[in-house]
């Protein structure tokens, strides 16, 4: 196992993605490194779940490759050692919290005492009795994400985990996603909310399936000389408008 400890969480390298007769993905390079929160920003539409798709191996690939902690991406060593929190909450809505977490936790054979401890990170430990139907939309996103806390994965790919939370719950989730990358874990986050993309250790701006930038959100203000990622995005999508002549 020595060497899957090596390089980086994630190596994409020509990734190249065809849906629905369209090229999303015409060749992407990229890097995630570990034990960071890594945010993948970009307009509606460039292709973000496409990649985090293909990085958890659920994504059929025209070409080049996916290597997730020194595994092919889908590998099924992979399956403990990575979650994925998709768009749509993934619970039973008939079933309480506590027993939609329990149920995960069995079939990863993950220890006792982790359905409490998940609940907890994610601020849910007094609905462990409620039913899943009876909680508002971000509690229910709150159950995915601690279904996938669920056995410590190294690996955390979540896609826009904090649609429809309040800033104070943001907050508490973007604080959770740090303390877990200081325990070595590897977070690649999507959002479209840029001042999260100031929480973030490392940065990748997509556009039109393409990276327009991979940096820490302080590198990427200084290099465009502006005070925001906000800005630093959009003056970085103006060169590459500019630089593509249209
Ligand atoms: N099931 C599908 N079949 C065909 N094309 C698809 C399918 N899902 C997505 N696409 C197309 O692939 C492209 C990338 O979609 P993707 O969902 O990866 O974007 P995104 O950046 O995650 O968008 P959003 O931020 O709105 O979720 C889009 O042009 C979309 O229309």
């Amino acid at each position: 196992m020595m060497n899957y400890e090596r390089g980086p969480a994630v190596r994409v390298r020509g990734l190249r993605v065809v849906r629905g007769g369209r090229e999303v993905l015409p060749g992407l390079d990229l890097e995630v490194p570990r034990g960071s929160v890594t945010g993948l920003l970009g307009p509606s539409g460039c292709g973000k779940s496409t990649l985090l798709r293909a990085v958890v191996g659920v994504q059929l690939v025209a070409g080049g490759t996916v290597q997730v902690l020194g595994r092919p991406a889908g590998d099924p060593d992979l399956r403990r050692r990575v979650a994925y929190v998709t768009q749509a909450p993934s619970v039973y809505p008939d079933l309480t919290v506590g027993e939609n977490l329990r149920y995960v936790a069995a079939l990863l054979g993950a220890p006792a005492g982790d359905v409490e401890r998940v609940a907890g990170e994610v601020g849910l430990d007094a609905r462990l009795d409620d039913r899943v139907q009876r909680l508002s939309g971000g509690q229910r996103s709150r159950v995915s994400l601690a279904a996938a806390l669920l056995g410590a994965p190294e690996l955390l790919v979540l896609d826009e985990p904090t649609v429809g939370l309040d800033p104070v719950l943001r907050r508490e989730l973007w604080s959770l996603f740090h303390r877990l990358a200081g325990q070595g874990r590897t977070l690649l986050v999507s959002s479209h909310v840029m001042d999260e993309a100031e929480r973030c250790d490392r940065l990748l701006l997509m556009r039109d399936g393409r990276l327009l930038a991979e940096d820490a959100p302080g590198a990427l203000r200084r290099r465009t000389g502006t005070a925001t990622v906000e800005d630093a995005f959009l003056a970085l999508l103006e060169r590459d408008l500019a630089g593509a002549g249209r």
